[in-house]
């Protein structure tokens, strides 16, 4: 098999830009010591409420909206909300990321980063309930 073409000048210096930029996004998102993907997982064990309500809800876009802060946070995934302020500290691509989908549906942006990941296995100790639809407004009635 031949060579890679090696790359012009302009090639060259754009690789290695982009090669700085992925390194400086890897070191702001970096994760503390103590919260690996295993760290979650034994979190999860610990009998804590992960969730933050007492039951499983419906949820209605409305109330998803109202849950945007850091501290806070729900998004909904393949029709399910969850809790994501647990997890926040933990998620390998970013607190940002995260809070990109606060108070709303994140199913695209979570499919378009990992379709491969599980995340009703992921997040099962932080489901707060299902998406519903707005409840109708009852039409006022004519005299
Ligand atoms: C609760 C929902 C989510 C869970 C459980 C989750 C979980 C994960 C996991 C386990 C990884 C590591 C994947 C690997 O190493 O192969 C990851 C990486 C990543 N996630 Fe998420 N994620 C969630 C939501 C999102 C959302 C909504 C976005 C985009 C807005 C996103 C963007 C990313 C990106 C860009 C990476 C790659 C980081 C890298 O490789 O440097 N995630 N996520």
């Amino acid at each position: 098999m031949p060579p890679p073409p090696v790359p012009t000048n302009g090639g060259l210096r754009a690789a290695v830009k982009a090669q700085k930029k992925a390194i400086k996004r890897q070191l702001r998102e970096a994760l503390a010591p103590g919260h690996s993907q295993m760290d979650w997982a034994i979190l999860k064990t610990k009998g804590l409420n992960l969730r933050g309500t007492e039951n499983i809800l419906r949820v209605t876009p409305s109330t998803l909206a109202a849950h945007t802060t850091k501290e806070d946070a729900w998004s909904c995934f393949f029709g399910k909300v969850y809790n994501l302020t647990p997890y926040f500290s933990y998620h390998p691509g970013g607190e940002r990321k995260l809070l990109r989908v606060a108070g709303k549906d994140g199913t695209r942006l979570f499919v378009h980063s990992h379709e491969w990941i599980n995340v009703e296995a992921m997040m099962d100790e932080c489901f707060v309930g299902y998406l519903v639809p707005e409840p109708e407004r009852a039409e006022p009635e004519d005299d």
